[in-house]
């Protein structure tokens, strides 16, 4: 990431809103000026209040802030969707609510419960999902093609076919605007010689009271002071002081103005140089874009044409990996973590239907929605399926989320360090199981040989590639190059057939015509049946143990399945009596 226009051009940003500092107030236990409502809807943007919350709204003083619209992140769209609009009116909100799980979303994740216990998974995993648009901590959008933007700044439609080209057209107009930036900072450091006063005076009280209740364009101004003495220390710092104090004082200033907790604003301040997180700051303010406009007023998700699945809307996050994998028609593919199923679906595109795609996720919530997308689209060559792929043997592994701090302000102060440990490390299980997975069984803890294989994606740029000497792929691609040694092949085999004996179910599947799928809780699909999961879920526990070398026998204490079986009687019973003496069935697809 380079030291972002937006940073250089865009002058003062927005400023956040009162609300967000008088809830800073409240917390601080200091007295709250009431923030009338009129005032409350002024500060999103002079819009009607919508689902925004603290985005950087207010003007300083009167003055525009001059924010300059980031380009657009191209979103995909496959196919179907006509454009029509009339000038004079007004642009209805955007409502994306049933996109994110298709059929129309509204579940609870408590089906997740089972996994927590044991630590394998925490609900804000699943909270983390940038791939397929939803409507939560939505924003106002701005959308590419409209007809009511000024034609001279139009954009051309993207397509499959003239991605690449649009794709070099942006990085060109993006070349000449940082060769702009460059002049423009060169002169500013002509001119701003003088060595400006940042560090705070006053007492820790006073200070802090500064925070809770600041001059956001002075705020501001210190920031970029800050930053300044920072690049150029030897010359801008004042004597007797030191780079901590400076970091420290800067560290306070982003937390108050931009509303981060000072646990991720540190780690991100530390990723980066202070200019470079600053611009990462403030691009985290704006907006994404979409770029596709309503259809006869209709929300996204509410079109005939998204109904009959003619389209699923994703970021490039999303549809790029895909790409990169570039399945071909009839290939077996496994997408370990993959609700809502933006990119099962269009795997499922890109292969033509055919072929065998497995999708997994640990979330029966998630699941449903993934079902419904699945359905939604017509896609045939999917099998759903509901395990914790840390007990099997993926690659789109759930995130710490702090990719989406535009889209989810949230997510600005509610990580914390566990999160930033657990997240990457299941992350990395998910990853190794994943290449265990692609020879077909367990192999005792060896990790085949990998390469990493360029991903053939003809556009973009590499952007943030390394960090404190480590190196990074947004986008990773894997090859096996090797076969698997002989004396793995010969331990594999012996354990494939014990693994085999364990896990092969023979039990006939049943069919689920005599109940009506109205009356299953999946809709055709099935439902679920908790006590059958329990079972597949210690098993799968079990086939773990063993491949990590320990005995499964330690998973069965004598007294809890004691008590287990009679849970699980509870459990039938209920479930007959609630289903009108039927036993629910689940199809074994
Ligand atoms: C970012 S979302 C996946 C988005 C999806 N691939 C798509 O393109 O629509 C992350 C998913 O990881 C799943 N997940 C979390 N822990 C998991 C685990 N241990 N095994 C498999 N999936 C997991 C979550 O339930 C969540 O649905």
């Amino acid at each position: 990431m380079g030291t972002g226009n937006r940073f250089k051009h865009q002058g003062i940003p927005e400023a956040l809103s009162e609300a967000h500092f008088a809830k800073l107030k409240r917390k601080a236990g200091l007295p709250v000026d009431d923030v009338p409502e009129t005032k409350k809807r002024k500060a999103q943007n002079g819009k009607p209040s919508s689902k925004t919350t603290n985005k950087a709204t207010t003007k300083l003083n009167g003055k525009s802030n001059g924010t300059k619209a980031a380009k657009p992140i191209p979103s995909q769209i496959s196919k179907g969707v006509k454009s029509k609009s009339k000038k004079s009116k007004p642009e209805p909100e955007l409502d994306l609510e049933d996109i994110s799980d298709g059929i129309g979303g509204g579940f609870s994740d408590e089906d997740m419960s089972s996994l927590d216990e044991e630590g394998g998974l925490a609900d804000d995993f699943l909270g983390s999902d940038d791939s397929v648009y939803d409507s939560e901590g939505e924003v106002e959008r701005k959308a590419m093609f409209s007809e009511d933007e000024d034609d001279s700044d139009a954009e051309e439609k993207l397509t499959a076919a003239n991605i690449v080209g649009l794709s070099r057209k942006l990085d060109e107009e993006r070349a000449e605007e940082e060769a702009a930036d460059q002049a423009e900072l060169q002169e500013n450091l002509q001119t701003n010689i003088d060595v400006p006063h940042v560090l705070e005076d006053g007492t820790e009280e006073q200070q802090s009271k500064l925070l809770l209740t600041p001059d956001l364009q002075l705020l501001r101004q210190r920031i970029s002071d800050t930053i300044r003495v920072l690049d150029d220390f030897a010359n801008l710092s004042e004597p007797g002081t030191s780079r901590s104090e400076y970091t420290a004082q800067l560290l306070k200033d982003i937390c108050a103005y931009y509303g981060y907790s000072e646990f991720l604003a540190e780690k991100l301040l530390n990723l980066f140089p202070p200019r470079e997180a600053l611009a990462f700051f403030d691009a985290n303010e704006t907006p994404r874009p979409i770029v596709i406009r309503l259809v006869n007023g209709l929300s996204l998700g509410a079109t005939p044409e998204y109904l009959a699945g003619h389209y699923i809307l994703q970021a490039a996050s999303s549809f790029l990996p895909c790409m990169a994998l570039a399945p071909q028609e009839g290939e077996r593919i496994l997408d370990m973590a993959s609700a809502p199923g933006g990119k099962t679906t269009y795997l499922a595109a890109l292969m033509k239907n055919t072929g065998c795609i497995f999708a997994n996720d640990p979330s029966k919530t998630r699941s449903r929605g993934l079902i419904g997308n699945v359905h939604r689209l017509g896609v045939r060559n999917v099998i759903v399926c509901n395990y914790d792929a840390l007990t099997f043997h993926a690659i789109d592994a759930p995130c710490t989320g702090t990719g989406v701090i535009a889209k989810d302000p949230s997510v600005k102060t509610n990580k914390t360090e566990k999160d930033f440990i657990t997240i990457p490390h299941t992350q990395k299980q998910l990853l190794l199981g994943a290449i265990d997975s692609v020879n077909h069984a367990g192999t005792g803890g060896y990790i085949p040989n990998v390469r990493l294989v360029s991903t053939d994606i003809p556009f973009g740029k590499e952007g943030f590639t390394a960090y404190q000497g480590k190196t990074f792929d947004f986008v990773a691609k894997f090859q096996k190059i090797g076969p698997t040694p002989a004396n793995l092949v010969k331990d594999k085999v012996e354990y494939t057939s014990r693994v085999q004996e364990e896990v092969i179910d023979k039990t006939p599947i049943v069919g689920d015509e005599k109940v009506p799928s109205q009356e299953l809780e999946g809709g055709d699909f099935g439902g679920f049946d908790d006590e059958e999961d329990a079972e597949y879920i210690q098993r799968s526990k079990r086939n773990a143990m063993r491949k990590r070398g320990l005995d499964p026998k330690a998973l069965e204490k004598p007294k809890a399945q004691g008590k287990a079986k009679s849970d699980s009687a509870q459990v039938k019973a209920k479930a007959k009596a609630a289903n009108g003496g039927k036993l629910k069935t689940k199809s074994k697809a």
